[in-house]
């Protein structure tokens, strides 16, 4: 269970609020589509919770550990069970989709095999079948700059899951992709929910939000104005997004 209590940030010279109290709770295998108007602060909010960013207030509990008070075991939890999809995957485009899965693994590997450059058999196995399960395996021999951005996205999301990822925050993974890969990724991330309880936190389209996410957060002056699982916006919830 992950729960977050009166999360505020303030952001820029003028220390302008952008959060002002977010609070809810969480459970294994949700899929949330985080929506907003422009500047609402879906980003901002995704980086205080990767620890991105630093939290003016607030309580953040993970599984009974406390994050920001609890010592230094919080954090390096989050650092290893959380990943942070940026926008525009941050891949290597000269190295291959393996080469940039097992990347992944670096937190994991002794400090002399990634100075020489060995790769263990089993992280080589565990990248393939990540590759595998995001339907990628016939690929993992290109170089990530000739993928499209729809197959970037899922090395990333295979680099997420070699890594160990038990949450993944996603800051608009599908935009500027085509309508179908769209749709596969993010049949791929609620099927990744569904069968390995990961949870994923995404900033995606509306529509996308309502056919594919197990629950919807509209954010509105710092807020979660709207939380709602089970159906569709109001027009009223909607009008909050423009
Ligand atoms: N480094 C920064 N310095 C100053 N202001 C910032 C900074 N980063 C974000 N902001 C401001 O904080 C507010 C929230 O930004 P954020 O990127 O979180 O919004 P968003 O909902 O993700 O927006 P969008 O949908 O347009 O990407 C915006 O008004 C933005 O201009």
């Amino acid at each position: 269970m992950i729960i977050v209590e009166h999360l505020a940030k303030s952001i820029g010279p003028e220390q302008t609020p952008v959060l002002r109290d977010i609070g809810f709770r969480m459970e294994s295998g949700e899929l949330i589509g985080l929506l907003g108007a422009s500047g609402s602060g879906k980003t901002t909010l995704l980086r205080c919770l990767a620890l991105r960013d630093k939290w003016d207030k607030g309580n953040f509990r993970v599984d009974g550990t406390d994050i920001l008070q609890g010592g230094f075991g919080g954090r390096v939890k989050i650092r290893r069970e959380w990943a942070f999809l940026e926008q525009n995957a941050q891949l290597n485009p000269t190295r291959t989709a393996l080469k940039n899965v097992l990347i992944g693994q670096a937190a994991q590997t002794p400090l002399w095999r990634r100075l020489t450059g060995m790769v263990r058999s089993d992280d080589y196995m565990g990248a393939m079948d990540e590759l595998e399960r995001i339907g990628l395996l016939d690929k993992a021999k290109m170089k990530t700059g000739q993928l499209s951005g729809g197959e970037r996205q899922r090395v990333a999301i295979a680099r997420a899951l070699v890594h160990g990822a038990k949450v993944i925050l996603a800051d608009e993974p599908v935009t500027g992709l085509d309508p179908k890969s769209a749709q596969s990724i993010m049949e791929t991330l609620r099927e990744l929910c569904k069968e390995s309880g990961l949870t994923v936190v995404a900033i995606i389209p509306l529509e996308l939000a309502e056919r594919y996410a197990t629950r919807l957060w509209v954010l509105d002056n710092g807020r979660i104005r709207h939380d709602v699982s089970g159906r569709r916006l109001t027009s009223q919830e909607r009008a909050g997004l423009l």
